[in-house]
C-alpha cells in the first residue's frame, strides 16, 4: 500500500512503520495519523507480522508531535474529515497501538517531543539512540495530551517525575530516560534499527498467543486512560479555541517566547 506521509515495509517477521516528514521533524497532521492507523491495521491482519517497529525518517527526530503550522483556532486546519473535533484522530492511533496483539517497538532516533513523546510512551517497548531527546511541550505551545500522555506516563516513571516532565517542559537525554524507566535500552545511533530488528527477531521465536495474552493483560491496568483521553480530547478542542492556546502555537511558529501572563484567571 502506498502512503504519503509514512513508509510501511514488511520483512522477515516484522513490519516497520516510518513517519516520513523529516523537514518538520516528523510532526504529524490528521492525514499522517490516519495513515499510521491504517498501517497498524495492515500489520495486525498480516499473519506473517509478529511485531511492529515504529520509527522516524532521518537522524534528527522520531516525531515532534502535532504539526503546528496546520493548527488554527479550534483544531487542525483543512482536516475536518476527521471524526474528532480536533481535526486529528489521535485516539484511534493510540488505540490501535495498544490493541494490536503484537509488540510495538519504538525505535527513537532523535526528538520524541509532545505528541511524538506520547507515541513512544504508548508503544510496548522503546529502544533509544544515544542522540534521542525526550519531553512534553504542551504547556509551552498551548496544548496538552491528557490520558495516556499524563496518567500512563506516571505509571511508567512515577507521579513526581511525570509531573516534572509536564510542569517544566524540559528535555531529557537517552541516558536520563533510561534512568527513569522510560526506555528499555540505549544504543549508538548507527545501531538503532539493527537493535530494534534483533528484538523483533527474538519476539518471533516466542509463542504468539502467549505474547498476545501478556500484552492484553498488561493493558488492563491502564485501560482507564482511554476514557480519560476521550474526555480530554473534547476538552482540548475547546481549549484550542482560546487565545491562550493560540498564543502558545503562535509563539512557536513566530520563533519567540510565549507570553501567557495575561491569561492568569
Ligand atoms: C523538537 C524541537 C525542540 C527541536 O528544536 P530544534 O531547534 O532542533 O529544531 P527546529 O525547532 O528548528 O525545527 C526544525 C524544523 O522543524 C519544524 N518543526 C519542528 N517541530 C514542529 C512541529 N511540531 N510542527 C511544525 N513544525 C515543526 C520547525 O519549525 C523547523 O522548521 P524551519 O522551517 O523553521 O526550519 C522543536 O522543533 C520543537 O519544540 N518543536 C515543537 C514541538 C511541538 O510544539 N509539538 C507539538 C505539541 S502539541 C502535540 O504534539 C499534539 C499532540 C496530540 O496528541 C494531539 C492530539 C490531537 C490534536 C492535537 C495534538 C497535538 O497538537
Amino acid at each position: 500500500m502506498n502512503f504519503d506521509d509514512i513508509i510501511y515495509e514488511v520483512s522477515e517477521s516484522f513490519a516497520t512503520i516510518t513517519i516520513n516528514r523529516p523537514k518538520v521533524l516528523n510532526a504529524f497532521t490528521g492525514h499522517t495519523v490516519h495513515e499510521l492507523t491504517q498501517a497498524f491495521m495492515l500489520a495486525w491482519s498480516d499473519r506473517s507480522v509478529r511485531s511492529v517497529i515504529l520509527t522516524g525518517a532521518g537522524d534528527k527526530a522520531f516525531c515532534a508531535g502535532g504539526d503546528q503550522s496546520r493548527r488554527e483556532h479550534g483544531g487542525y486546519a483543512g482536516q475536518r474529515e476527521a471524526r474528532s473535533d480536533l481535526g486529528i484522530d489521535i485516539e484511534a492511533l493510540h488505540s490501535v497501538i495498544r490493541d494490536i496483539p503484537k509488540p510495538v517497538i519504538a525505535a527513537v532516533n532523535g526528538y520524541a517531543i509532545g505528541g511524538g513523546h506520547v507515541l513512544h510512551v504508548i508503544c510496548d517497548l522503546t529502544i533509544a539512540s544515544d542522540q534521542a531527546r525526550f519531553g512534553q511541550i504542551g504547556p509551552k505551545v498551548g496544548s496538552v495530551d491528557a490520558g495516556f500522555g499524563t496518567g500512563y506516563l506516571a505509571q511508567l516513571v512515577g507521579e513526581k517525575k511525570a509531573r516534572e516532565i509536564w510542569f517544566l517542559c524540559r528535555q531529557y537525554s537517552a541516558a536520563e530516560a533510561r534512568e527513569m524507566g522510560l526506555v528499555n535500552a540505549v544504543v549508538p545511533q548507527e545501531r538503532l534499527i539493527e537493535e530494534a530488528r534483533a528484538w523483533a527477531r527474538e519476539i518471533a521465536q516466542l509463542s504468539p498467543t502467549a505474547i498476545k495474552l501478556a500484552k492484553q493483560s498488561f493493558n488492563m491496568a491502564s485501560e482507564k486512560f482511554r476514557g480519560v483521553e476521550a474526555f480530554a480530547s473534547s476538552a482540548l478542542a475547546l481549549y484550542y479555541d482560546t487565545d491562550e492556546a493560540m498564543e502558545g502555537r503562535n509563539a512557536f511558529v513566530e520563533k519567540r517566547r510565549p507570553d501567557f501572563a495575561k491569561f492568569v484567571k
